[in-house]
């Protein structure tokens, strides 16, 4: 039997179609919002979901896609939507989140470096900005949080390539610009990566903890237990720099000190069988571990707030 349309990668195009779609078929909970543009002029677009229109609620924010190879991570933001709208009114996890929070939804955060793992290098990782001899900006050591020291290079060849100098990028530029109007609004902020099943929080940049970390730790914990009662798997948790790598200039971090105190990355399946080709049948457990992570800490921010 032919799999669903969510079970499915897809190609940039489609992507774009089915922002379209998703904001025409559903003019009440949906609005695309224009972020800017990539290096190459591709849209940034943002989904608003908004359930209700109760004044002054928060909000929370996901994006996808800022590494181009990571096609789980695009997928997860798409399951999202169409889990949110589509189980809005059955499952009260996702009305309660929908209730008090508005979500933002940016499904592919480096649109230029996605494509370009369609047309003509699956494995690539940054956007496709051109420096002197070399292609690419690692997004993810892009953002103005202790930039371009350990964990990152100044090489633009390699792939952790900080760029020219903070936000040098459109994309983490807009993101940026976007998520600094919005910071009082903006509660929550998760980014989605894979591979290697983890859930990490501030900092990567530093051993330091952060201010709120047992709270972090906590929740992130629950996350993770959940994923495990529900989906037998196991996702390891914690500081970024303590259990993966120092990690410098990410979105995580920067967020975080921008104010936005419940910040965290997922790195989603698999931990390396497939790595960054995961088959499309792993799709639906991968999201669903993904979204029941994500309701779990999107409740307590709630309860905490
Ligand atoms: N903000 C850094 C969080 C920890 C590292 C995350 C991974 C995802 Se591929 C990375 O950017 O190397
Ligand atoms: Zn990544
Ligand atoms: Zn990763």
């Amino acid at each position: 039997s032919g799999s669903t349309f969510y079970e499915r990668y897809h190609s940039l195009g489609d992507i774009y179609h089915w922002i379209n779609r998703t904001a025409q078929e559903n003019p009440d909970k949906v609005k695309i919002i224009l972020l800017g543009s990539s290096y190459e002029k591709r849209p940034l677009y943002a989904l608003k979901l908004t359930f209700n229109d109760r004044p002054n609620k928060k909000a929370m924010w996901i994006d996808c896609g800022i590494h181009a190879r990571e096609w789980i991570s695009p997928a997860f933001c798409l399951w999202f939507v169409q889990h949110s709208l589509a189980f809005y009114t059955f499952n009260s996890d996702i009305s309660s989140i929908l209730d008090n929070m508005d979500v933002y939804v940016l499904p592919v955060m480096n649109p230029d470096g996605y494509h370009y793992t369609w047309t003509t290098n699956r494995m690539w990782r940054k956007n496709r900005s051109v420096s002197n001899n070399c292609i690419g900006v690692d997004l993810n050591r892009n953002f103005d949080a202790n930039w371009c020291t350990e964990g990152a290079s100044d090489q633009p060849c390699s792939d952790i390539y900080c760029g020219a100098f903070p936000e040098s990028e459109p994309e983490s530029e807009a993101v940026a610009n976007f998520l600094r109007i919005h910071k009082d609004t903006v509660q929550l902020y998760l980014t989605i990566h894979s591979y290697s099943q983890m859930l990490l929080f501030p900092y990567s940049y530093t051993f330091d903890e952060a201010e709120n970390h047992n709270d972090l730790l906590e929740m992130a914990q629950e996350a993770v237990q959940k994923i495990r009662r529900y989906y037998h798997n196991s996702y390891k948790y914690g500081s970024g720099a303590k259990t993966i790598y120092l990690a410098p200039g990410g979105s995580d971090d920067w967020a975080y000190n921008l104010g936005i105190k419940y910040s965290f990355t997922f790195e989603l399946q698999d931990r390396g069988r497939y790595g960054f080709l995961l088959p499309p049948s792993y799709i639906p457990k991968a999201c669903n571990e993904a979204l029941i992570a994500v309701k779990t800490i999107a409740l307590k921010v709630i309860e905490k707030t």
